[in-house]
C-alpha cells in the first residue's frame, strides 16, 4: 500500500471514532501516524536526485511572495497588474503551467513575486503540479493565496489544508512548547498553566508513537495534541498569508464587505484596477522588511537607497546592519548614531545589539574616529521617536 492510500485509511478510520474522552488517546495516536506518513511524502523517493522537476527559480529582491490559488482565479493577471511581466491569461483553467517571476518596486525595496500554477484538492498529495507549487510557497517569504469572491467560500479551507498538509502554518506563531530529546533519564512532562487538551497519558502515547522514550517536555501555554506533533516533527514553516478576494466587480457590494471584513483579506478587482494599492500596502507590511538609511560622517544619508533587514531573514540589529554593509566592518565599529523610531532622542549612541526600525537613519562611528559636532537637523530637534518625515527625505540638509 502507498503512502497516500494509508493516510486516506487512517483519515477514514478517523471519521469513524466517535470524538469523547475514551477515544482522546487513539485519535491522538492516529494523528501522531498521519503527521510520520506526511513528513514520509515529503522526503524524495530513494535513488532520485530531488523527487521529480521543481521550479528553479532564483532569489531575487528583498523578499519573495508566492501567488497561491485554484485555477482561474487571476493570478496570472494580478502578477501582470503588479510587475509589469506578463504572464499569459487566459478564461481556461491551468492557463499558467510554471513559475513565473516579477518583480514590484515598493518603497524603495523590490519584492520578488511569483505567479504559479493553479492548484486543486490534492496538491498537497501530487495533483497537477501542486507539490512543486507548494514547494515554491514554502520558499517564499509570505503567501498571497488567490480566491475569486464570486466562488465558494471553502476554497479557502481546501487551500488551507493543501499547505497545511506539507508543514505550513498560515498566520499563525510556533505552539509553545519546549521541547528537547534526551539520551536518558525517561520523559519529563510540566506545564506552567493547566492544561485542557493534553495531558501527561496522551503526551507519552505521542511520543512513543515517534519512538521517543527520553525527552523533556514543557507546556507554557494550552496547546493541543497537533501543537505538540508540530513541534515533535520539528519541520513546520509558519507563514503570513494574505487572503486577497480577486473579481469583487462580478459580487455584490453586501459580499465585498463581508469579504474585506475577515482577518487577514484583501478584496480587489484585477479587471478594475480596485484596492491594488491596498494590496500593495498590506503585503509590504506584513513583510516587516526594515529600511535603514546610511548616513556618512557630515553628509546627508542617501533616502533613494536603504539597507533592507528583516527579522527572518538574519536579523535588525546594528551588528546586521553592519554585516549588510561589508562583512568586516563590525570589529572596527565603536558605536553608531541613530536617528527614528528606535531612538529614544536624537541621535541615540547605540551599541551593535540594538534593534533598528523601519526607516531608521544610522551613522557609524568607527574606532578613533570623532563623531559629528552635532550641526543640523539630524540633531535631536525632539525629544520623541519619530519617522524620518517625509519633508526632511525630501529637503536634506545641505553640509
Ligand atoms: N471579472 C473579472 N475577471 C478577472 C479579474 N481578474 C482576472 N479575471 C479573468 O479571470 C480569468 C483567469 O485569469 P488568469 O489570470 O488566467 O487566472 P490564473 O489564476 O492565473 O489561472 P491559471 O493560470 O489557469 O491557474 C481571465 O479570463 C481573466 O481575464 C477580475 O478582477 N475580474
Ligand atoms: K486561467
Ligand atoms: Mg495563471
Amino acid at each position: 500500500m502507498g503512502i497516500i492510500e494509508k493516510i486516506k485509511e487512517i483519515e477514514a478510520e478517523m471519521a469513524r471514532t466517535q470524538k469523547n474522552k475514551a477515544t482522546e488517546y487513539h485519535l491522538g495516536q492516529l494523528k501522531a501516524k498521519i503527521a510520520k506518513l506526511r513528513t514520509q511524502l515529503l522526503e524524495p523517493p530513494k535513488g532520485s536526485s530531488g523527487g521529480g522537476e521543481g521550479f528553479e527559480v532564483t532569489k531575487f529582491g528583498h523578499g519573495r511572495v508566492a501567488l497561491i490559488g485554484f485555477p482561474s482565479v487571476g493570478k496570472s493577471t494580478l502578477l501582470t497588474m503588479l510587475t509589469g511581466t506578463h504572464s499569459e491569461s487566459a478564461s481556461y483553467e491551468f492557463t499558467t503551467l510554471t513559475c513565473i517571476p516579477g518583480i514590484i518596486h515598493y518603497n524603495d525595496t523590490k519584492i520578488q513575486l511569483l505567479d504559479l500554477p493553479g492548484i486543486i484538492e490534492g496538491a498537497s498529495e501530487g495533483k497537477g503540479r501542486g507539490r512543486q507549487v507548494i514547494a515554491v510557497a514554502k520558499s517564499s517569504d509570505i503567501v498571497l493565496m488567490v480566491l475569486d469572491a464570486s466562488k465558494s467560500e471553502g476554497h479557502r479551507q481546501i487551500l488551507t489544508r493543501e499547505l497545511e498538509a506539507v508543514g505550513l502554518r498560515l498566520n499563525k506563531r510556533p505552539p509553545q512548547i519546549y521541547f528537547k530529546k534526551k539520551k536518558t533519564g525517561g520523559i519529563s512532562f510540566n506545564s506552567t498553566l493547566p492544561l485542557t487538551h493534553v495531558d501527561e497519558k496522551l503526551c507519552y502515547q505521542i511520543l512513543h508513537e515517534y519512538k521517543i522514550h527520553n525527552a523533556e517536555v514543557l507546556f507554557r501555554e494550552d496547546a493541543t495534541v497537533d501543537d505538540l506533533i508540530d513541534v515533535i516533527e520539528g519541520n513546520r514553516k509558519y507563514m503570513k498569508c494574505i487572503y486577497v478576494y480577486n473579481k469583487i466587480d462580478v459580487v455584490g457590494i453586501d459580499d465585498v464587505d463581508r469579504l474585506a471584513r475577515q482577518p487577514n483579506s484583501v478584496v480587489i478587482s484585477c479587471n478594475l484596477k480596485l484596492n491594488l494599492d491596498r494590496l500593495l500596502s498590506r503585503m509590504w507590511d506584513e513583510m516587516g522588511l526594515v529600511r535603514v538609511y546610511t548616513k556618512p560622517q557630515g553628509q546627508q544619508p542617501d533616502f533613494s537607497d536603504p539597507v533592507v533587514l528583516s527579522a527572518d531573514r538574519g536579523g535588525c540589529t546594528v551588528e546586521d546592519f553592519c554585516n549588510h554593509i561589508h562583512r568586516s566592518l563590525v570589529k572596527d565599529v565603536k558605536y553608531v548614531l541613530v536617528w527614528g523610531i528606535s531612538a529614544r532622542h536624537y541621535p541615540q549612541h547605540c551599541g551593535l545589539s540594538h534593534v533598528l526600525r523601519d526607516e531608521d537613519v544610522v551613522q557609524i562611528v568607527k574606532k578613533k574616529e570623532k563623531e559629528e559636532g552635532g550641526r543640523g537637523r539630524f540633531k535631536s530637534h525632539s525629544n520623541a521617536p519619530a519617522r524620518i518625515s517625509d519633508r526632511e527625505k525630501k529637503a536634506p540638509l545641505k553640509t
